[in-house]
């Protein structure tokens, strides 16, 4: 990397349990599948290929993203590396949507009403109750995290308002620093970033789907312009998986 550039590659968790049932997640904490697990693997040893190495690594709390990261740097024999877990970087809040399948939610409400709540910006979903099994002011996981902070919903603005400010004064620095980073996180968590570098307008984020377990590289100028961005992979392969992340809240 010159001095005048800076490289970034982020990552979505491979296919989750409740990827596969298609179910809504956000912060509910389940584990990869063997797929997931696989499109880690693929997606480190892609990187290996290519000839990536990292000098520092960040994820959520939540194990998909952190087993992801843990596999891709066991591809690239970096387990040694710094890893550093911040709720930061946590899937978006689904609110009380979390655990509902998206296609029968599509059939009850259309499937615009399930886009606007997947992919507006500003359209919070329906917020959890307080005190409900989900919520995270009752988990052990957010203990230390003041409870002000801590959401019941979370539309892709409020995500931003948490994700960027991290980035900002945390991811940013080192890589200003000259340190190659790796983000592994979730497909909304990484498109508040994405809308970011990419100052993308709400109407644009709208379309933007990210695929499970692809790693995406990066290439800013010293003042965060976007120079290159591309996914490590298959063409084709990459633009279905895009489109069936696209697919997932339409009625079957
Ligand atoms: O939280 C979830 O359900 C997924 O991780 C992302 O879902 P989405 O693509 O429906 O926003």
């Amino acid at each position: 990397m010159s001095q005048d550039t800076m490289q970034l590659v982020i990552v979505r968790h491979g296919e989750s349990e409740w990827n596969k049932l298609n179910l809504f997640t956000g912060w509910t904490d389940v584990d990869l599948t063997d797929t997931g697990r696989a499109e880690a693997a693929a997606g480190g040893r892609a990187l290996k290929a290519e000839g990536f190495d990292f000098d520092v690594c960040y994820t959520s709390q939540l194990k998909r993203a952190i087993h992801t990261l843990n596999i891709i740097l066991a591809e690239l024999d970096r387990e040694w590396l710094p890893v550093i877990k911040s709720w930061k970087l946590n899937e978006r809040h689904y609110g009380a949507l979390q655990g509902l399948n998206k296609a029968d939610a599509a059939a009850e409400h259309g499937n615009e009403q399930v886009k606007i709540w997947r992919r507006s910006f500003d359209v919070q979903p329906p917020a959890l109750e307080a005190g409900d099994e989900r919520d995270p002011h009752t988990q052990e996981m957010y203990r230390d995290i003041p409870s002000d902070e801590l959401p019941y919903t979370e539309c892709l603005k409020d995500c931003i308002a948490r994700a960027w400010p991290y980035f900002e004064d945390n991811i940013l620095p080192e890589m200003r620093a000259g340190k190659r980073v790796l983000i592994a996180a979730h497909g909304n968590s990484l498109r508040s970033l994405v809308m970011k570098f990419e100052k993308l307008t709400p109407e644009e984020i709208l379309e933007v789907n990210i695929p499970t377990g692809v790693p995406c590289v990066y290439t800013f100028d010293k003042n965060m312009n976007v120079l290159d961005k591309r996914y490590i992979g298959d063409a084709d392969a990459i633009a279905a998986k895009i489109d069936a992340v696209a697919n997932q809240g339409k009625a079957k």
